[in-house]
């Protein structure tokens, strides 16, 4: 079967997501184009994980729509597209790597060459045999993302893969990100740290349910003469407080 082109693999119009009782987003429009690397940047709470959410359908809407690639999303057809890896580790702690990414990969369909080629790309061939609850955090949630690596998605939605992680696990990961969207797959990455968004194609800044930015790092570095994006963050919170 040919797989349609499309520009846009993620849009999201008037999405309106209310939790507990609170808004977190009032009605938020993006799009994310397909095969880029798109940075989904702001402050803890500002509602990146329920726009994720909203995007890999598990989180109850109250208005609006989100598609990804053309299909409403949570469609069953996406869920061998759609890669999600959430904040906590979503594997099982008393496998070992290896038993963990064969068991998905059974679930997917794929075989035992898809799980070495997850394992070389987040760097854990070494650990295969380790049993996931003697792991470090950062190592677990590389075990996460190999697992939302199987099957090529075309879509992933990673949230906050770096936190915790030193700076050059933080780097090659970054590396790795690059290199899946060269190939085609269009990742939305969540991150609180602004610096990271040096590494990506296009940013989408988020404060209080609300998008800031949807940009290119150059595009909003010209539009509000900030040296970084930490100050241009702060630049644009200002001007929306006037
Ligand atoms: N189940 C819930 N009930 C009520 N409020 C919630 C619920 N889940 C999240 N919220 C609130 O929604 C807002 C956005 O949360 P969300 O987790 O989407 O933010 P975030 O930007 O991903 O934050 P972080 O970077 O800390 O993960 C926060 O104010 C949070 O307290």
């Amino acid at each position: 079967m040919t797989k349609e082109t499309i520009d846009d693999a993620i849009r999201v119009t008037g999405l309106r997501v209310v939790r507990g009782g609170t808004v977190v987003l009032p009605g938020i429009d993006l799009t994310v184009p397909a095969g880029k690397l798109v940075g989904l940047l702001g402050p803890s709470g500002s509602g990146k994980t329920t726009l994720m959410r909203a995007i890999v359908g598990v989180q109850v809407i109250a208005a609006g729509t989100v598609e990804v690639l053309g299909r409403p999303a949570g469609e069953p057809s996406l869920r061998h597209e759609v890669g999600y890896v959430t904040q906590a580790p979503s594997v099982y702690p008393d496998l070992t790597v290896a038993e963990n990414l064969g068991y998905f990969a059974t679930l997917l369909g794929t075989g035992d060459d898809d799980v070495d080629r997850v394992l070389e790309a987040v760097d854990l061939t070494a650990n295969a045999r380790r049993r996931v609850s003697n792991l470090s955090g950062g190592e677990m949630s590389r075990v996460s993302l190999a697992a939302a690596l199987l099957g090529t998605p075309r879509v992933l939605v990673l949230d906050e893969p770096t936190v915790g992680l030193d700076p050059v696990l933080r780097r090659d990961l970054w590396e790795l990100f690059t290199r899946v969207a060269a190939d085609g797959t269009t990742i939305l990455v969540s991150s609180h740290v602004m610096d990271e968004a040096v590494r990506c194609e296009r940013l989408l800044l988020m404060r209080d349910g609300r998008l800031l930015a949807d940009e290119t790092l150059p595009e909003l570095l010209a539009r509000t003469g900030a040296a970084d994006v930490e100050q241009a963050f702060l630049a644009l919170v200002e001007t929306d407080a006037r």
